[in-house]
């Protein structure tokens, strides 16, 4: 007989965004990305960064049930870094913290995934 698929539990999907969003807000390193770019204080960037993203924007968007799955929303959290990587130079303050928030999360959404 065939087997029958096991349905994919995605209550828990939605906890395991919590969780990280509220780890990445924690991260010393979150400053640059705790609220959105103010583009009239920052020359340049509305041009350059076609899809904004920031932290307090995921969370709204979590809050409003938005993200369907965690997919969706490792998406958005990679569009702050892609952002972010993209204005800033590597080495500058705010790239630097782009790159080790992004390793943070990377990390950090692995060990949660291999707990299931
Ligand atoms: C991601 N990104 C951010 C900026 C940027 O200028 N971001 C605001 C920095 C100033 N914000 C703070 O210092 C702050 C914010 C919240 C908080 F709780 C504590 C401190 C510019 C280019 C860019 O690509």
């Amino acid at each position: 007989a065939k087997k029958a698929k096991k349905p994919k539990d995605s209550s828990n999907e939605l906890a395991v965004c919590r969780v990280l969003l509220a780890d990445l807000e924690a991260h010393q390193d979150a400053w640059p990305f705790l609220s959105p770019v103010r583009h009239k204080s920052v020359p340049g960037y509305r041009k350059v960064i076609k899809k904004p993203m920031d932290f307090s924007t995921i969370k709204e968007k979590l809050t409003n049930n938005l993200y369907l799955n965690l997919e969706n929303f490792i998406v958005d959290v990679n569009l702050v870094f892609n952002n972010c990587q993209r204005f800033n130079e590597d080495d500058s303050e705010i790239g630097r913290a782009g790159h080790r928030m992004r390793r943070f999360f990377d990390k950090r959404w692995t060990e949660l995934l291999h707990l299931k």
